[in-house]
């Protein structure tokens, strides 16, 4: 073939019509690909890159994903899905498909040809043209139940950390916001982009997966002379003061990443995310006391500081005591119970408000808690000692919830968990 020939096969075979091809079969599409040389390189899922030179952009290749450390967005659309496919081969599949899909998408790019035929669906769905890629971050993981189904053959993969979270006291989860084979935290400064990239996901999956639950949330960070500050909760709290920080790498390795042998091989320098749907009941707390509310956290609504100090960042003293000789932080706020345990994890929580709720005519609105970390273990250990005591609990209920293995970071030339069906 001479390379005239090899361009015009490129400009034919298109983008979209290999996307079909891998879609429809992908036995098919290898056998297709591995006649056509230069074509199979430029459509495989080893060629693609991120684009330097992309306005607002979250590199997709790394040792770890995008979306744990990387910078917070102002939004999230977080789904969970379920998986229809038969066999291992297909799930692997499956994660080939995405892999280019979601450089594409972390570059800002369409999936989509400059002029796509018109007597078929656009390959993509649009609604993102003419944006950037708004900081999209992707987050893939994989639930405890698509290693306890036959037909994939990973049980023994498992890790054994990874289990269906335990039921807390208070709890109050509905199957309908709870669990999944897999999840996607799709973040992003524009909540039409992190959409728009589930919504493209899914689609090239049709009929390989199913959305079971999703979450759309938001955070906005103010500043503070010139400086990031700690955004607020929908209490209006600032919330996310005592966290490790995701710049530094020794705390990070010890809170948030795997390890080599802390865990199945297939998980080193990936993380466990923990997902928990919290409907905050903003009509009671709106009826109660600055005190008490201050009370409920122990500390400052405005500052932030712990209760009887000043800053926000000032040191908690639990055994401080105000003029009559009583304890400034109670000893049932909810910081002062979280800090009861040693463990530590990477809160990454996003607020949502989602209309109301039907039989009560409240506000369905709350915290989709996010936490990251190397074991789930260290969120059930903090949730434990939380337990029936923490005075947070009489203005929230906790409706949703998951856990999910996400997977190390992607190599160029690799694929998205392929480690997961790799390792022996
Ligand atoms: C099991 C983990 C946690 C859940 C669930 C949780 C829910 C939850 N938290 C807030 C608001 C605040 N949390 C704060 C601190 C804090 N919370 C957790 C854990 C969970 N929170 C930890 C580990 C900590 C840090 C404790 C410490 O070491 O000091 C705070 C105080 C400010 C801060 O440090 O971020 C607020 C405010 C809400 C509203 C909520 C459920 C809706
Ligand atoms: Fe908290």
């Amino acid at each position: 073939m001479t390379s005239t020939d090899e361009k015009w096969l490129e400009k034919k075979i298109s983008r979209r019509s290999m996307l079909k091809i891998t879609g429809a079969s992908a036995a098919g599409a290898a056998v297709l690909a591995s006649g056509m040389g230069g074509v199979a390189k430029a459509f495989g899922f080893d060629i693609l890159e991120d684009d330097a030179t992309a306005q607002n952009k979250v590199k997709f290749y790394g040792k770890h994903q995008s979306g744990i450390t990387t910078d917070t967005t102002t939004h999230v659309y977080f789904a969970s899905l379920n998986v229809l496919v038969g066999s291992q081969s297909e799930l692997q599949e499956l994660f080939k498909t995405w892999t280019p899909l979601a450089v594409r998408l972390m570059n800002g790019e369409q999936l989509e040809e400059a002029s796509p035929g018109v007597f078929t669906p656009p390959d993509d769905t649009g609604e993102a043209a003419g944006l950037d890629a708004s900081n999209l971050t992707l987050t893939f993981g994989v639930g405890p139940s698509l290693f306890a189904n036959k037909k994939f053959g990973l049980s023994a993969k498992r890790p054994s950390e990874l289990n269906e979270l335990p039921h807390f006291p208070k709890d109050q989860i509905a199957d309908q916001f709870s669990g999944g084979d897999i999840c996607i935290q799709a973040c992003a400064d524009d909540p039409q982009v992190a959409f728009h990239a589930v919504r493209n996901l899914v689609r090239a999956a049709s009929g390989k997966v199913t959305l079971k639950w999703t979450q759309t949330g938001f955070t906005s960070t103010p500043k503070e002379k010139d400086k990031k500050a700690t955004p607020r909760n929908l209490f209006a709290f600032k919330d996310g003061t005592v966290n490790p920080s995701p710049k530094s790498d020794i705390d990070m390795n010890e809170v948030v990443w795997v390890q080599p042998n802390e865990s199945q091989s297939w998980m080193a320098s990936g993380t466990y995310l923990v997902v928990r749907k919290i409907q905050m009941h903003l009509e009671t707390w709106d009826r109660t006391s600055l005190k008490a509310q201050e009370d409920t956290f122990g500390r400052h609504r405005d500052s932030g500081a712990p209760i009887g100090k000043k800053n926000e960042f000032d040191e908690v003293d639990l055994d401080s005591k105000d003029a009559t000789g009583n304890p400034h932080i109670s000893a049932d706020s909810h910081m002062a119970l979280a800090r009861k345990v040693k463990d530590r994890i990477l809160r990454r929580g996003f607020s949502y408000a989602s209309g109301l709720i039907d039989e009560t005519g409240a506000y369905d609105a709350g915290l989709l808690f996010i936490s990251f970390q190397k074991n789930p273990q260290q969120f059930i250990n903090i949730q434990n000692a939380l337990g029936r005591a923490d005075k947070l609990n009489e203005y929230i209920t906790h409706r949703g919830s998951g856990v999910f293995a996400c997977f190390p970071g992607v190599q160029k030339g690799s694929y998205i968990g392929e480690k997961l069906f790799s390792a022996f």
